[in-house]
C-alpha cells in the first residue's frame, strides 16, 4: 500500500485491436497489456503485439504478459516488442522471471494462505507484485478476490487486479491504496474486444478515487 501515490496508474490488459489501443492511450491508460499466452480468449502473436505496441505514444508502457513461457517465446516477444516490460503470470520461479533480464511484473493469484511477503522477499527485482484473483486459466478471470487477504508492509510496489470495473475500482483504489491498477474483463463487450467508454469511465473512477484519497489526507 502507498499512501503517498500521486497519481494510481493504470494498466489495460488483453488488447487486441488498434481502435481498442488508441480508444485505451486516450483514456489514460499507463500501461496496455497484450496477452501471449495462446490459450488465452485475448492472445495476440508476438508480431501482432509489435503492431499494436507501435501504436502507443510514449509515456505509455507495453506489457508482454507470458503465462509459464519458454524462454524463446519470451525472446521472440521481446524481439518484436524491445521496450515490453514483462508480466509473469504463471507458475514461473523467480530464475525464469530474472532470467531475460528486463523488468518484470509478478503476478500473484490470491487465496487464503498466499504468502506475499514472502512472495516479495523471493523477487526483490520484481517491479511490483500484480495481485489477481485465483481463477481457472490463470487470468482474466473477472473475478475479485478478497483483498483483506492482502498483508500491510508489502515491500514492493501493488498493482490491484481481479475483477475491477469502473463501478468497483474507487472501493479498491481507496481500501488498498495500490501503486496501479489493472483491468481488462471489466472494460471489454466480449472477451478481447474493449469498450471505449467503459475504458473512459474505469480511468476516471481511477481519478475520482485519486481526488478522494487527496482529500481524505488532506483532512477535508
Ligand atoms: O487476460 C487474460 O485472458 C489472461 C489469461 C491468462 C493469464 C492472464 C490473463 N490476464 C492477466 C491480466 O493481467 C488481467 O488483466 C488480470 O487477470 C485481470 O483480469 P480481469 O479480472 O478480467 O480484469
Amino acid at each position: 500500500m502507498n499512501p503517498l501515490t500521486p497519481r494510481t496508474r493504470i494498466k489495460i490488459c488483453g488488447l487486441t485491436r488498434e481502435a481498442d489501443v488508441d480508444a485505451a492511450v486516450t483514456a489514460g491508460a499507463d500501461a496496455i497489456g497484450f496477452v501471449l499466452y495462446p490459450k488465452s480468449p485475448r492472445a495476440v502473436t508476438a508480431a501482432r503485439a509489435g503492431d499494436l505496441a507501435r501504436r502507443l505514444p510514449p509515456f505509455v508502457t507495453p506489457v508482454l504478459l507470458f503465462v509459464n513461457a519458454t524462454a524463446d517465446e519470451i525472446a521472440a516477444g521481446l524481439a518484436a516488442v524491445p521496450q515490453a516490460l514483462l508480466q509473469f503470470h504463471g507458475d514461473e520461479p523467480p530464475e525464469a522471471c530474472t532470467a531475460p533480464g528486463r523488468p518484470y511484473l509478478r503476478a500473484a493469484r490470491m487465496a487464503p494462505g498466499v504468502d506475499l511477503l514472502d512472495l516479495a522477499a523471493r523477487h526483490p527485482s520484481a517491479q511490483a507484485l500484480l495481485l489477481d484473483a485465483h481463477v481457472e486459466g490463470y487470468g482474466g478471470g473477472g473475478k475479485a478476490f478478497d483483498w483483506s487477504l492482502i498483508p500491510p508492509g508489502v515491500p514492493c510496489p501493488v498493482v490491484l487486479s481481479g475483477g475491477l470495473n469502473p463501478a468497483s475500482v474507487i472501493d479498491g483504489v481507496m481500501h488498498v491504496r495500490p501503486w496501479a491498477v489493472d483491468v481488462s474483463s471489466g472494460v471489454e463487450s466480449a472477451k478481447g474486444i474493449k469498450d471505449a467508454a467503459l475504458m473512459h469511465c474505469f480511468c476516471q473512477a481511477v481519478r475520482e478515487a485519486d481526488a478522494r484519497v487527496a482529500q481524505a489526507s488532506a483532512g477535508t
